[in-house]
């Protein structure tokens, strides 16, 4: 057991889910994301787990998700964009091949829309998405490796960046 070759993390829009699934594909290796995972132990797909439990239940079934994928998987790992506000995630990242993919707003809300994620922006979503960004970044940079920007880049560009940054930035 070796932990994952590749963690993504960064804000919804970001494309953690889209570019992992072209790393695992590129690596021959398997894509776990946690938002799956915790769908899969709920039952319920997120916006209901949020709307019926709260988001401190999802948090608690995300953390957990990400403990047993940590453990678990040796491929690729796409994390939720909220992941990171769990201190006890943040300390699971530690020396691992993190990688950030960073979006600006704009770029985000294009990609997504004003409405994700869907359960957290209901009342001024821009601000929402605003507020959100700016708490979440300092955490993003904390716990990543290396920083790779998605602005202009396709899908696959994104991918071929991430493991560039992961060869200049190895363990
Ligand atoms: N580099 C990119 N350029 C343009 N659109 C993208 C890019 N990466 C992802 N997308 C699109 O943005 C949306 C969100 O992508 P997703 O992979 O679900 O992001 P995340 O998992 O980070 O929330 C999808 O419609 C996806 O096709
Ligand atoms: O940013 C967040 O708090 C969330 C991001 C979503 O994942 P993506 O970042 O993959 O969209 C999902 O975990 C949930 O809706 C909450
Ligand atoms: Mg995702």
């Amino acid at each position: 057991m070796t932990g994952p070759a590749v963690v993504l993390v960064g804000p919804p829009g970001s494309g953690k889910t889209t570019v992992g699934a072209l790393l695992a594909e590129r690596l021959g290796l398997g894509l776990r994301d946690t938002d799956a995972d915790v769908a899969a132990v709920a039952g319920k797909p997120i916006p209901e787990i949020f709307l019926e439990d709260g988001e401190p239940h999802f948090r608690v079934l995300e953390a957990e998700a990400v403990r047993r994928a940590v453990a678990e998987h040796d491929g690729v790992l796409a994390l939720g964009g909220g992941a990171v506000l769990t201190p006890a995630t943040r300390a699971l990242l530690t020396g691992l091949p993190v990688v950030f993919l960073d979006v600006a707003l704009a770029e985000a809300v294009r990609r997504v829309g004003l409405d994700v994620p869907r359960p957290l922006l209901t009342i001024n979503p821009r601000q929402r998405w605003r507020a959100l960004m700016d708490e979440r970044r300092p955490w993003y940079t904390e716990v990543a490796r290396a920083v790779v920007q998605t602005a202009e880049r396709t899908p696959d560009e994104v991918a071929t960046a991430v493991l560039d940054a992961l060869e200049h930035h190895p363990a």
